[in-house]
């Protein structure tokens, strides 16, 4: 079966790369005309561990090729993947022009049979209206089905996450097309969940919202943390090691970040109140989300008794290590906050790049961890990135004028840093 991928975002290429490296001959489609010339070229338009080697190796043998035209991409694939972004609205719901547009490209230029599978994040019962919209579009009617088939990978670890999937979800009607489906995946050995579309739409914001859940719960908890002196990295290694609880999502930070976790809660609450009802606990874990960082200044404006005119070094910008994406990375609230508040801003990250609009002369991103202490009074870490953990903090030290650690993460050893002198503050750990 050949197979359409339509988006060629973080989601979509990494699905066609698996599935190239599955045995598939793939097309990807993107209106976006920059992104696939570079992609043809075997230039990734993000970066992503593991992908570049993957791309050049199935360009090279003419598994995998880029277009920019719907039209043959579309009559010349039997199975399309929806790919493309759902971002928010300002009401919070999620954005479905992109899928819409899609799916009217779809039933325009399909002429035969096409099996399509929905892995964007979209709100229950979109499967039906992807169905309309096809059918709408049609100059004369072509039969089809279409799939639910949730997404769960990460940045950071797409490729990882994509080869080896703990589940695989299929939310489809047609036990045809469910086969079909199984045995696009057949060689990932992984566990598939049969069931209805709008289950399987379900069940992806569902997931995302408790892991969210999992991570305000413990950010909530360090705070409290914090005032009795305990360490919240000590409780949750204890509450972790019980098996029902496990170690997974409960680092507590500066709070949750990215493409997926802020837009899918509110699309989830939005969805919730369109069906007259509440998610009460959810609405909670955002609150929670939205103070960590107005929590956190007002504690470290205190501890450095003021930002006005300081010096301040910020270390990650993406929202998380191992990945380039700035999408809603706490790291921008806080140097936007640090800025109304006259502070002098030094940015560093291995990968990501300040938005070209943020740069000034009091914000300025510059290329060595080195270039980003110096002269500075405190440092702000919010992002993990391995090189920041690794780092020589004796030596960065003497390159400092102050000596203050605020690190949004706690991934510094505090009783280490605070032998080298520094005033280490983490979270949730006094
Ligand atoms: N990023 C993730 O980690 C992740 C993981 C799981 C699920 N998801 C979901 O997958 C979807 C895609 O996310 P992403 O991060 O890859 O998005 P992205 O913004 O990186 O990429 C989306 C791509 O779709 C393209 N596009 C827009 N309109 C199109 C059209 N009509 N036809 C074809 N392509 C079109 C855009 O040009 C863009 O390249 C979203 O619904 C997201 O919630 C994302
Ligand atoms: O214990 C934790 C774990 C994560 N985070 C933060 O949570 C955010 C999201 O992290 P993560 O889930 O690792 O990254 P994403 O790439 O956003 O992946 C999430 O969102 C994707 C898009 O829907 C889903 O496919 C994934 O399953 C889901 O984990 C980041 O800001 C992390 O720093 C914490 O603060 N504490």
């Amino acid at each position: 079966m050949n197979i359409l991928i339509m988006g060629l975002g973080y989601v979509g290429v990494t699905t066609g790369l698996v599935f190239a490296e599955l045995g598939w001959k793939v097309t990807g489609y993107d209106p976006d005309r920059q992104k696939v010339e570079s992609l043809s070229q075997g230039a990734l338009t993000f970066y992503e561990p593991g992908l570049d080697t993957l791309l050049d190796k199935h360009l090279a043998a003419g598994n995998i090729r880029f277009t920019a035209k719907p039209g043959i991409a579309i009559r010349e694939n039997r199975v399309i993947f929806l790919c493309v972004g759902t971002p928010s609205n300002e009401d919070g719901s999620a954005n479905l022009q992109y899928i819409r547009q899609a799916a009217e490209n779809i039933g325009k230029l399909m002429r035969e049979y096409k099996l399509i599978a929905v892995k964007s994040t979209v709100p229950v019962e979109t499967n039906q209206k992807l169905a309309q919209w096809i059918q709408a579009a049609q100059p004369s009617p072509v039969s089809f089905d279409l799939v639910s088939n949730p997404e769960f990978l990460r940045e950071g670890s797409a490729l990882q996450d994509a080869l080896h999937p703990d589940r695989i979800i299929i939310g489809g009607h047609n036990s045809l097309a469910i086969k079909q489906m199984k045995a696009l995946y057949a060689q990932l050995n992984s566990p598939y969940f049969i069931t209805e579309p709008k289950t399987a739409e379900l069940i992806k914001y569902a997931s995302n919202a408790f892991l969210a859940t999992k991570i305000s719960y413990v950010n909530e908890l360090a705070r409290l943390c914090d005032k009795i002196g305990v360490n919240i990295s000590d409780v949750t290694e204890g509450m972790g090691m019980d098996r029902r609880i496990g170690h997974h999502f409960l680092k507590a930070g500066i709070g949750y970040g990215g493409s997926c976790f802020p837009k899918d809660i509110h699309a989830l609450l939005h969805m919730a109140s369109e069906y007259e009802t509440s998610l009460s606990i959810l609405e909670q874990v955002n609150q929670v989300n939205q103070t960590q960082i107005p929590h956190f200044i007002g504690i470290w404006e205190h501890k450095l008794s003021s930002f006005f005119g300081k010096k301040v070094a910020i270390l990650g910008i993406s929202f998380k290590p191992e990945t380039d994406d700035i999408r809603e990375a706490p790291s921008i609230a806080i140097m936007k906050t640090l800025l109304d508040k006259e502070a002098e801003l030094k940015v560093h990250d291995p990968i990501a790049k300040l938005p070209a609009g943020m740069q000034s002369e009091r914000l300025q991103q510059v290329n060595t961890l080195e270039e980003a202490v110096y002269g500075c009074d405190a440092v702000i870490l919010c992002s993990e990135w391995e090189q920041y953990r690794a780092a020589d903090w004796a030596r960065l030290k003497t390159l400092m004028s102050g000596c203050t650690v605020f690190d949004g993460r706690n991934v510094l050893d505090g009783n280490r840093m605070a032998e080298l002198g520094y005033f280490y503050h983490g979270t949730g750990n006094h």
